[in-house]
Parts: C-alpha cells; structure tokens; sequence
C-alpha cells in the first residue's frame, strides 16, 4: 500500500495548536514526516513515545484520525521540522549527518526527567519534573540545541568537557537561538521549558551570562571539574561572544549563522580552545566575506571583548 503524506493538527506543550506532516497508511496516521528534501533518499522525521521507559527508541505514534494529543510529541515533531528547514534552507546542511539521515526523536523518556539529549543517533526527551521543568521538547531553542550536539558530533566532535566541551554546549545555544528567533526574549535559553511557575527566567542568557551566574568574560573562567568541568556555565564566554558579533551594525543574523556554522564544519576539531574558536570564526568570515569586511572586524572585536585574545 503506498502511504501518503497528510497534514494533522495537535496541541503543543504551551497550548498552542500547530499543524503537523504525518503519514496516512490508508487507515491510520503515523507521525512521520515524509515532505522534506531529505525524503528523496529516504530521510524522514519520526516521532515515538517511550511510555516514561528507556526503551529506545519505543513505539511510533499513531492516530486515527490525524488529530493528536500527546504535546510533547506535537512539539518534538514540529520543532524538528523547524530545525531541519534552518539547517537545509540557511546552511545547505541536508539533515544532522549533511547525508539526509532519519530524525528520530523519543519522548517521554523515563519519568519526571529533567534532561534532553542526543544520544549519538536520536534525540531524546523528558518530561521533567513539572516543577524545575516542563516537556522538554516544548521549548524550539532547546530542540535546536539537542540537534545541533548532533551535527556537532558528526563534525567538530568537540569533546564534551572543560573549553572544548564549553564550546560544545555554546554552538549548540547559539544554533537554538538562530533557529528559535523570538523576538520577545531574544537571548534567553530554554525560557519556554523552565520553571513554569517562575515567568520570565531561563537556563541561562547570552546576552547577559552573568545575570544566572555564569561568566562572560575569559577573566572570570570558571576552573571546576564538576559539570564535565563547567560546560554549561563557561559557555557563557563564547555565547558572548556570540551576542557581541551577531549584533554589531552591519552583520545580519543569518550571516552570523554562516560564520559559525563554517567555523564549526571546516575549522574546529575535538580538542579546540576559546583561542582556536576565535581563529575559526575570524578564518570564517574571511572566507565568506572579505579580510575587510564589517563581519572580520565585529568578530575579531567580540572576542576581544570576552578577553579571548
Ligand atoms: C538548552 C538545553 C539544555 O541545556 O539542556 C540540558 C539540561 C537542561 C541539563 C543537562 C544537559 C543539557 C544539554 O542539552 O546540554
Ligand atoms: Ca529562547
Ligand atoms: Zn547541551
């Protein structure tokens, strides 16, 4: 039987109603979204649930009528449309392996887990706690994050601990910030999952890294050995830096996307430094737009700024 693509509608996580891409088997719907270009040899986008298990990747959701109910799912489909599309459309990067591989995605891991990952093939998501956090898969900057320590994998493959591992967890922020493009609050990370009863904070901020603790500035270098030695609080120095270029007069978002994204895939490796990541945005934007261009000179300046020489 040749299944078709076909178009349900669902609840996210935050209430809202979002069309999804999903599969008519003739009977019943699956979600899997066959639409993208990836689709020509094969790719797909692929949702299941773990049913608060840790079997990967569980079951594949279906419906009956292509109305769904389960938010967590809605979300982690959409957004995953939404990532896939930033990263072929913008950065003319065909799925999180560039070769159209599946996106799977699994939610409902385990119970009450605050946490999301990618776990070297597939995202995974919890439900957190209701309380820390929500569904992890309703917030479009945490899924672009979660991807992106996919296509970091599969690229630089910075290991994940003390600067390399720092910046690691910043690519992966900045690549959630440039796909999730809220205007409202701009430079938060993970707002939309965090906290609920608490409005208007956030896992960390990028434009203002020290309002939640975390440095923004090579000075104020966290030396620790917990959180695989400061991960998510020393990214704070390159996601400053992020902030400083990305807003200079002159450099667009989608070209400050250019730059890191070509740093990240022709310039950084495993071991990379804050030092060697400045190196590589500055070799970047030479590369895209000149020794002289208004890119070279606010990304040399914004690591400047951050005291990475
Ligand atoms: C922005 C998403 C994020 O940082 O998720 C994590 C959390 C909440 C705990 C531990 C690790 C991560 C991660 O994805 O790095
Ligand atoms: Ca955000
Ligand atoms: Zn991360």
């Amino acid at each position: 039987v040749e299944f078709a693509a076909a178009v349900g509608s669902g609840k996210g996580v935050l209430g809202d109603t979002k069309s999804l891409n999903t599969e008519s088997t003739g009977t019943t719907y699956n979600m899997r979204d066959i639409t993208k270009p990836m689709y020509s040899t094969g790719g797909k986008i692929e949702t299941y649930t773990a049913k608060n298990g840790t079997t990967l990747p569980g079951t594949l959701l279906t419906s009956n009528d292509n109305t769904w109910n389960d938010p967590a799912a809605v979300d982690a489909h959409y957004y995953a449309g939404v990532v896939y599309d930033y990263y072929y459309n913008k950065l003319g990067r065909n799925s999180f392996d560039n070769a159209g591989g599946t996106m799977k995605q699994t939610v409902h891991y385990s119970t009450k887990y605050n946490n999301a990952f990618w776990n070297g093939t597939q995202m995974v998501y919890g439900d957190g706690d209701g309380t820390t956090f929500i569904a992890f898969s309703g917030g479009l900057d945490v899924v672009g994050h979660e991807i992106s320590h996919g296509v970091t994998e599969r690229t630089a493959n910075l290991t994940y601990s003390y600067q390399s591992g720092a910046l690691n967890e910043s690519w992966s922020d900045v690549m959630g910030n440039l796909i999730e493009n809220k205007p409202d609050d701009l430079w938060l990370v993970g707002e939309d999952i965090y906290t609920p009863n608490t409005p208007g904070d956030a896992l960390r901020s990028m434009s203002n890294p020290t309002a939640y603790g975390d440095p923004d500035n090579m000075a104020n270098y966290v030396n620790t050995s917990s959180d695989n030695g400061g991960v998510h609080t020393n990214s704070g120095i390159p996601n400053k830096a992020f902030y400083n270029f990305v807003t200079t007069p002159g450099v667009t978002r989608d070209n400050a996307g250019k730059v890191w994204y070509r740093a990240l895939t022709q310039y950084m490796t495993a071991s990379s430094q804050f030092s060697d990541a400045r190196q590589a945005t500055i070799q970047a934007a030479t590369d895209l737009f000149g020794a002289n261009s208004t890119e070279v000179t606010a990304v040399t300046n914004a690591w400047n700024n951050v005291g990475v020489g």
